[in-house]
């Protein structure tokens, strides 16, 4: 068990994206200058793309040096390539084909009009993270700077999905879901084992919708319940909130303002 997830809570939706963006340049920066790259895991979802078109909308991006950034997904929605629902599709729109990105370090997860079936692009892109982990990093895949999850309505987090198989899985890396409770079906999703692997794992939850959410993950619901509960990182487990997302924890977790 890690340290307890730190919590961050922000006026709105618009200034969470804006900080988040602010505070993955630094650490990106930071991870280049420390060991020369850094890897970043991205998250669909409305708060994981509105983190992205927050940075495209920085003046600091220019400070990452994109060439040296690996990319990885977290989840995918198992669809064509090109799909506009697709996490790869609205990642490129919101931020990644505006910056200079070296295509050998980007790595999405297979579309669905692939030779592969859903399963077996889960093992594919299993096989691409073992393939880029090292000696260094004590398991199947990288050790990921950060890796950012939205958190779903019903606390899903990448799709982990409450109560299904993939949430319950223990050995493997990535795994195939099939029968998701929210559109579309099938998809690919990282494993919880394999989101723990990461140096800091950051949980993304701005709007009313997710208040429910977070105050279950948040109060020590398990696991295969409250999938975001499971997310944490090696070194430090971030949630990033905005005030209607942190408006139903409990006042131990988030003191509400003193009239
Ligand atoms: O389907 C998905 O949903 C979640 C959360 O999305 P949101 O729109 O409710 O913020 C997302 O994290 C996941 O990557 C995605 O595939």
């Amino acid at each position: 068990m890690t340290a307890a997830p730190q919590l961050v809570v922000h006026r709105d939706k618009e200034l969470m994206a804006q900080a988040a963006a602010a505070r993955l340049i630094t650490k990106i920066v930071d991870a280049q200058a420390a060991r020369g790259h850094a890897s970043v895991v991205l998250t669909g979802g409305r708060n994981g793309n509105g983190v992205l078109a927050a940075l495209a909308a920085s003046p600091a991006k220019d400070a990452i040096d994109w060439s040296r950034l690996d990319l990885w997904w977290g989840d995918e929605r198992f669809l064509p390539d090109g799909d506009p629902e697709r996490n790869y599709t609205q990642a490129k729109e919101a931020l990644l084909d505006s910056v200079p990105l070296n295509p050998a370090r980007v790595h999405p997860m297979p579309a669905s009009d692939g030779a592969y079936e859903v399963d077996a692009a889960a093992e594919i892109y299993a096989a691409e993270l073992t393939a880029a982990a090292s000696p260094e990093d004590h398991g199947p895949v990288p050790t990921f700077d950060v890796l950012m999850l939205g958190v779903g309505p019903d606390t899903h987090v990448a799709s982990l999905f409450p109560e299904l198989p993939a949430v319950r899985e223990t050995e493997r890396s990535v795994v195939g879901v099939h029968g998701a409770p929210k559109p579309p079906p099938t998809r690919v999703t990282l494993t919880l084992p394999a989101i723990r692997a990461a140096r800091e794992v950051w949980l993304l939850a701005a709007g009313e919708d997710k208040a429910n959410a977070a105050a279950i993950a948040l109060s020590g619901a398990g696991e295969v319940q409250a999938p975001a509960a499971g997310a944490y990182g090696r070194s430090r487990t971030l949630w990033l909130l905005d005030a209607a997302a942190a408006s139903q924890l409990p006042p131990e977790l988030y003191p509400p303002a003193v009239a």
